[in-house]
Order: C-alpha cells, then structure tokens, then sequence
C-alpha cells in the first residue's frame, strides 16, 4: 500500500472527542492514564509525567490551559537544538519591507521541487506584531508533495491555524492523529509537536499563525446560546502513539527562526494525556451561517468563526471568518460587499469557487491583502451586476472564501512583495466605475476659493 493509501486508511477511521475548550482525556492504554493525580511517584506502565503549559499557570481558570501527557520518554531527554535554514518561512516583527497601503493580490503559490514536506513547503506572506512579545500573527502558504518521514514540527511562537485549499491532510500529534481535507481547518496549538501526511498526491493551502491568545469562539450576544460555529462541532484527536527507536528530527520554531535537534526515538510517543491544550479540527461547513432577513449587507464579524481576543473588549488580535454557502433575501439591498475603510487589516484566500465581491482574479489558492484602511470593496463588473440584479431570494453556494483580520497591518516579506505570482494591476478592478451622481435642481456643492 502506498503512503498516501495507507494515510487515507488512516484518515478513514479516525475517532475523535468532541467539544471546543473541553477538557479531555484520553489513553491509548488501558491503565496509562494516572487516577485521582497528575504525577504519582511513579507514573503508571512505566511512563514519564509531563506538563504542558498553554497558558501562564496563574492565568484566570477559564483562560486558564495545559495538558498532561504520559510518555514512553519524557521531551527532555534531548541534545541541543542547533539553528537550522528557515528556507521560506519568516517571523515578527516583520522588517523586511516597508508596510504598504496598496490593495495586493497573489496568484496560488507555484509548486515546489519534488520532495517539499508541508514544513519544508511553508512560505511567509506577510504579518505583524512580535513573536517575542506574543503580539500579532503571520500568514503563511504551504504547498507540498511528500509527507514528513522521520521529522516533527513544533511552533514556539504561535498557534497554527491550517486551511487546506487542495488536497487533505493527516496530523500525526502528541495528542493522537487528525485530518483536514479541504473545507475542514486544523488548529496545532503552540508547542504541540506533530507531523503531516498527505491524503493527496499534493497538498496547498494556508496557515493563520498566532502569537496572540489562543482562539476562541465568540460570544453570541443576542444571537442566543447557539449558532455560528457550534462547540460540538469541533474535535479533538484521542490518544495514539509511535514507540519507534530511530532518529527522529525535531524542528522548532522559536522567535521567527527554525531550531532542529535529532532525538534517538519519535517524541509522538504520548500514550495517555488530559487537559485542555489539545489540537482540533472543524469541518467550516457546519457552520451555521446567519445574516440579514430583512435589509442591508451584515458586517462580515457575523460569520466569526473563532477570534483571538486582545485586551481591549471587542478589538481581536485576529479573527478567523468564513464566507460560506448561504441565502440572500436583503430587500432593496446591494447584497455583495459593500465599499469600505477599515481600521482592520485583511487578508483573504480562497478554498473554493468564487467569492460574490470579485467577479474575476481572486482565484483558489491565491489571496489578498486589504490592509488598515486601503479602501475596496466590490470589483466594477460586481457593483454594475449587483445593482441591476433583480433581488429573489438567491442561495450562493459556489464558494467558500475566508478572511484572517487583523488589527495591526499587515507588512508583507520580501519575498511575498516581489513574488512572481503577485498581481500587476489589481487596482485596475476598481476602473471604470462610472459616475451616476444625478443632483436634484439647485444643489450647490462646496466652492473652491
Ligand atoms: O473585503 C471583503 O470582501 C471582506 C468583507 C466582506 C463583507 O461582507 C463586508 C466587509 C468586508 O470587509
Ligand atoms: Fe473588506
């Protein structure tokens, strides 16, 4: 059986806890999971204790988060970590180009060389804040061909909110084992090691990384006690575990830079665990989606599926909105996107289809950036359609779009601002938007001097 056979197999009959935030707990065999205490003298089948920390320990208890994990060795059991390449992947603060209000627009990354693993195929496009000082997020791209074989990835700075685009997705965990095929997304929380396979011959899509709190599902307000992204929705792993003696490379990400040390054995050696720092996968289309049944166009924090709080009540480091399949019956309303400014920095990509603001360009597997302020909306062929459209209830559901916005700008990396696969002439959607201002008798504008 091939790999990819054998991960699909895999990805087949995986068994998965639900809930979001729970606390969990899970063994792989029977009796590895310590009752009534978290580290006995002697922990049980031999096992070694361990705590995970994804939270301060003295944060309050419902921001409060770790895990416990009991493994065949424990993760110190390690040589040094030695600074290895950061082929393609950058981190905050991002410095490498000056933070640009241009509306920018990127074509799908081009395929890499055979032999790319998901870590090897990360490529920055861009971020802000500072990893060091838990600010901000970045956004990668990745596409690959070839599962990580003997090499696991673990991200201090952030946690890693993956989309595939194309092709799916096996995460081999300390937590157990995951996938996400396109339409689904894949949280690692930071610190978490973990493996990919590949449930297709090739793998594309994007990564939102976070080096602010952790994701959470927003409050409801008077939306109620369900809807949007439902808790029951997302799922956690159950435990499994690799008990192989052979040297396993360990890939770190720490303040923007890659670290690697060979361990003698797989650290996904975790044969028990419980606490709340767990990995999760959600399918977006479950996602409940509400909007208006009367008049005008919603702001888009209606579709939120998870935001990273900031101090600042309301104003999130960045949210995670999906623009799913739904129904339109806005009465005497310009039902796409509206033109707008925003305080918020955005960055969209594209899983599927086409997205009801953008009549062409905006492509899957490609993106744009609409930072702080930048002004857009929709494309000229979209504004002029729309606004003729005779307005039945209308479904779209050739699409499914979202957006990572931020409240800092987005500074893109060098590599990102003179890709070969960034648009020329973007600004040229907006072109041609024709002036049907029509003054009533008399009206007197401003006069100049
Ligand atoms: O720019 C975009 O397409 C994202 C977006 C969608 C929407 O429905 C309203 C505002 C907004 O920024
Ligand atoms: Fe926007």
């Amino acid at each position: 059986m091939s790999g990819i056979e054998q991960a699909r197999k895999t990805a087949e009959s995986l068994a998965y806890a639900t809930g979001f935030g729970n606390e969990h707990s899970s063994e792989a065999v029977s009796g590895a999971l310590p009752v009534g205490r978290n580290s006995p003298q002697r922990a049980p089948l031999g096992l070694y204790a361990e705590q995970l920390s994804g939270s301060a320990f003295t944060e309050p208890r419902a921001r409060n988060r770790r895990s416990w994990l009991y493994r065949i060795r424990p993760s110190a059991a390690h040589p040094p970590f030695t600074r290895t390449d950061n082929g393609a992947l950058r981190g905050a603060p991002f410095t490498e180009s000056v933070p640009d209000p241009n509306r920018l627009r990127w074509n799908p990354l081009p395929a890499p060389a055979p032999g790319t693993d998901f870590l090897a195929g990360l490529w920055t496009l861009g971020g802000n804040g500072d990893a060091a000082r838990r600010t901000g997020m970045a956004v990668h791209l990745y596409h690959a061909n070839s599962p990580m074989t003997d090499r696991v990835f673990s991200d201090s700075d952030g946690e890693l909110l993956i989309v595939p685009e194309h092709g799916g997705l096996l995460f081999v965990t300390e937590f157990g084992l995951l996938a996400a095929r396109p339409g689904e997304v894949a949280l690692i929380p930071r610190g978490v090691r973990f493996r990919v396979e590949l449930l297709d011959e090739t793998a594309r899509g994007y990564v939102c990384e976070n080096y602010g709190r952790p994701f959470v599902l927003p409050d409801l307000g008077p939306i109620g006690a369900n809807g949007l992204a439902n808790a029951r929705d997302f799922l956690c792993p159950v435990a499994a575990y690799e008990d192989v003696e052979r040297p396993t490379e360990v890939v770190n990400k720490f303040c923007g830079n890659l670290w690697t040390a060979t361990y003698d054995h797989s650290p996904l050696d975790v044969v028990a665990w419980h606490g709340n720092h767990l990995p999760y996968v959600y399918d977006l289309r479950r996602f409940n989606v509400i909007g208006t049944i009367s008049y005008d166009h919603p702001d888009p924090s209606i579709f939120t599926v998870l935001t990273s709080p900031s101090d600042t009540p309301g104003l999130a480091g960045v949210d995670f909105v999906v623009f799913a399949p739904r129904w339109l019956v806005g009465e005497n309303t310009f039902r796409p996107p509206y033109f707008h400014r925003n305080v918020m920095s955005e960055y969209m990509g594209l899983i599927e289809g086409a997205y009801d603001a953008k009549a062409e360009g905006f492509v899957p597997g490609g993106g744009s950036l609409h930072n702080m302020m930048s002004a857009h909306g929709p494309d000229r062929e979209t504004f002029d359609r729309a606004s003729a459209a005779e307005l039945r209830p209308r479904r779209i559901d050739d699409g499914l779009a979202f957006m990572f916005e931020t409240r800092w700008p987005v500074t893109a990396t060098a590599q990102a601002a003179t890709a070969g696969h960034l648009q020329t002439g973007y600004d040229e959607v907006w072109q041609g938007l024709e002036r049907h201002f029509r003054p009533t008798p008399g009206a007197a504008p401003i006069e100049g001097p």
